[in-house]
């Protein structure tokens, strides 16, 4: 009969809805996830995604004390160019744990991930985390006062060959009211090249001829706009991403300029502000 088929299909209309139903609440809704974050972010596979890779060092770490020596360049946006912010041996243990897992590196487009040479010519690594590596994501959160609810995304390593580079960028990323990346630390672990600097054309240049002990000044600046940060093995470049107000500041829009000779290897911290969130050790 027409019509009794016509009611089981509306039957079964509503019973696939209320298991849909059932199966949203136990898989997508916060509270019942495992990790605490907002309502959307939960039910957004790219922000949980992100989520799931902030990282906090752990409890009773033992860090050797050490020595780096801060140079602020601006306050507004806050820039500032860190001798020795890692030793050494630091930067070779980076380096050497990195060696097995370079894989191309890639940039996203429209929530697309891919390979794109003209805009980013390297490859980067996944770091794991021994203690070595859990204090210099200590020391990072340290530097900027342990702000509350603020963490830690997983370190990558990057790694330039001669013609590597990355394009002028920001480092904004998803920016809410709940989550977004409030620094950078660009990290030069290996500095063994020409080219390769860190340009951010929107600073302007200081007066002082001291910063041209960390900023390409005169004949090497070769026409490059704005302020060009030396890589320096052990040294790092620290900005801030966002204004008090969560206004992405536009002056640090910066790129890594092409290596000329030699290889430059970086280490990317990027520190996350995520309301409500608890993040594994
Ligand atoms: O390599 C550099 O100097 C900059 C790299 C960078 O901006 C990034 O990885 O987001
Ligand atoms: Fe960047």
């Amino acid at each position: 009969m027409p019509q009794e088929t016509s009611s089981i299909r509306w039957r079964t209309v509503v019973e696939v809805a209320i298991i849909s139903l059932v199966i949203y609440i136990l898989i997508g809704t916060p509270g019942i996830s495992t990790s605490q974050t907002t309502q959307t972010e939960a039910v957004n596979p790219k922000a949980r995604a992100k989520v799931e890779n902030l990282v906090y060092p752990r409890e009773n770490l033992q860090c050797t004390h050490h020595g780096h020596q801060i140079h602020i360049f601006t306050t507004n946006p806050l820039v500032m160019y860190i001798e020795d912010f890692v030793s050494e041996d630091e930067a070779d243990h980076l380096v050497d744990i990195s060696a097995n897992n370079w894989q191309v590196s890639t940039v996203f487009n429209k929530g697309q991930e891919h390979r794109d040479d003209s805009i980013r010519k390297s490859e980067k690594a996944l770091v794991d985390r021994d203690d070595m590596v859990q204090c210099i994501e200590q020391r990072a959160l340290s530097i900027q006062g342990w702000p509350q609810e603020t963490f830690i995304e997983r370190l990558w390593t990057q790694r330039y060959n001669v013609s590597g580079h990355y394009a002028h960028h920001y480092d904004w990323a998803t920016a809410s009211k709940h989550s977004r990346r409030v620094s950078t630390f660009m990290v030069y672990l290996r500095a063994e090249c020409t080219g390769g600097g860190t340009n951010f054309p929107r600073l302007p240049m200081p007066h002082d001829e001291k910063w041209c002990a960390y900023i390409e000044c005169a004949a090497e600046r070769d026409g490059t706009p704005g302020v060009t940060f030396k890589p320096r093995k052990g040294a790092a470049v620290y900005w801030e991403n966002f204004d008090a107000s969560g206004r992405g500041y536009k002056e640090t829009i910066h790129a890594g300029l092409p290596v000329t000779s030699g290889v430059k290897i970086g280490l990317n911290i990027w520190t996350w502000f995520q309301a409500g969130h608890v993040a594994d050790e």
